[in-house]
């Protein structure tokens, strides 16, 4: 058995962003190589690795997800195993995603199933999307799996929470870019210049009109601007600004209405404020839908679990592109309970590691009831 706890704490201190995951790669791969070679296999892929555990009875695959990305966030933690990359943390929990899936590694490797099994540890999650390509590749479609699926952990849940839902469970999203680009100049000389600190200030004010005014109240959708960039110094007008955000919606057709009209409002900036506007749509991920049938096996199984409270959630605005995987590959995703004060995304994240056993025991159970001939 190896310890888990000192995984996820190695993990933790190396987060690396997207495609850039070398380190991580690296500490995986040196995990893979103590078990026998007859036992398991494994190929790259980018900063990725592609993991099979041949099956007793060679039948099925069944696979396993796990993302491997940081993020560009400062941690703020205090703990003693933070990360000691520099304005990167691992912010979503993806370290724990790994140790699970190392977890389960170690168990089906001594206990192996009639099933074949692929684990896949899929870079930059985060961005710009590790999935799409690496379905695509060419170790993905010789190992590809019969269903396939993935945990994310939910810091708003108790450790021992299970929380699923069939059908839609994560958003569309895209990401967007924004450049203005106007003419800078002495901050006592206004109309000599062309202020881009305010063409971006009004154009930040009319995004949040996207969902208030122009989105039908019984749709969702969610427009955030996460980073703004303007200007170099207090007395001097910026020249250029640009915006950073991420778009979502509950479906593609809200998703192209509320790009249409951020174009509008883009070009109309360009026009009112004579400046060049720019717009980029970034990487765009696919809506996570659980396959009915595979989720309501989950819920019987976990339902007998002792160690587990299953709860069915509502769907989230959030976004994953494990959504390109089922699109092609019946699975499903759930919530595991990590139980944090501060949540995803924040500085200072700090999931329980108990629930990192929650989520191999509830795994193994899983691919042990469904593994059998
Ligand atoms: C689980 C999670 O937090 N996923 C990210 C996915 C981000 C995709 C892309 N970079 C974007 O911002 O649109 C999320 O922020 O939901």
């Amino acid at each position: 058995m190896i310890d888990l706890v000192s995984v996820r704490r190695d993990l933790h201190r190396i987060p690396e962003l997207g495609f850039q995951e070398y380190k991580t790669q690296e500490y995986l791969l040196r995990h893979l190589s103590r078990y026998p070679k007859d036992r398991i296999e494994w190929k790259t892929w980018r900063t990725g690795i592609l993991v099979r555990i041949p099956g007793t009875a060679g039948n099925r695959t069944i696979g396993y997800r796990a993302d491997m990305d940081g993020l560009p966030i400062r941690e703020e933690t205090g703990l003693p195993f933070a990360s000691v990359h520099e304005g990167r943390m691992h912010a979503c929990g993806h370290d724990i995603h790994m140790t699970v899936a190392l977890g389960l590694i170690d168990h089906f490797v001594r206990h192996p199933i009639p099933d074949h099994l692929l684990f896949v540890f899929q870079p930059a999650e985060e961005g710009p999307g590790g999935a799409e390509p690496m379905l695509k590749s060419e170790p993905f479609r010789k190992w590809r799996p019969d269903c396939i699926f993935a945990l994310h952990i939910a810091p708003e849940y108790p450790v021992g929470t299970v929380a699923v839902k069939k059908g839609l469970l994560f958003a569309n999203t895209s990401e967007v870019f924004i450049d203005l680009i106007g003419k800078g100049g002495h901050a006592a000389y206004p109309h000599l210049a062309n202020d881009m600190v305010v063409a971006a200030a009004h154009l930040v004010g009319q995004i949040q009109t996207i969902v208030s005014r122009n989105t039908d109240p019984l749709e969702s959708a969610v427009v955030t601007i996460g980073k703004l960039t303007a200007g170099t110094a207090q007395n001097v007008i910026a020249e250029s600004a640009r915006l950073e955000g991420t778009i979502r919606t509950l479906s593609p057709e809200t998703m192209e209405r509320t790009k249409d009209r951020i174009r509008q409002l883009v070009r109309g900036i360009g026009e009112s404020f004579r400046c060049e506007a720019k717009i980029d749509f970034g990487a765009a991920y696919y809506q996570v839908v659980n396959d009915e049938r595979w989720t309501e096996t989950f819920i019987r199984v976990v339902q007998e679990l002792p160690f587990v409270r299953l709860e069915e959630c509502r769907a989230a605005m959030t976004g994953e592109d494990f959504g390109f995987m089922l699109k092609e590959i019946p699975g499903f995703m759930f919530w595991l309970g990590a139980e944090s004060a501060f949540g995803l995304h924040h500085s200072r994240l700090d999931p329980k590691e108990a629930c990192i056993e929650v989520a191999v025991k509830t795994m193994t159970a899983f691919i042990e009831k469904i593994g059998r001939e």
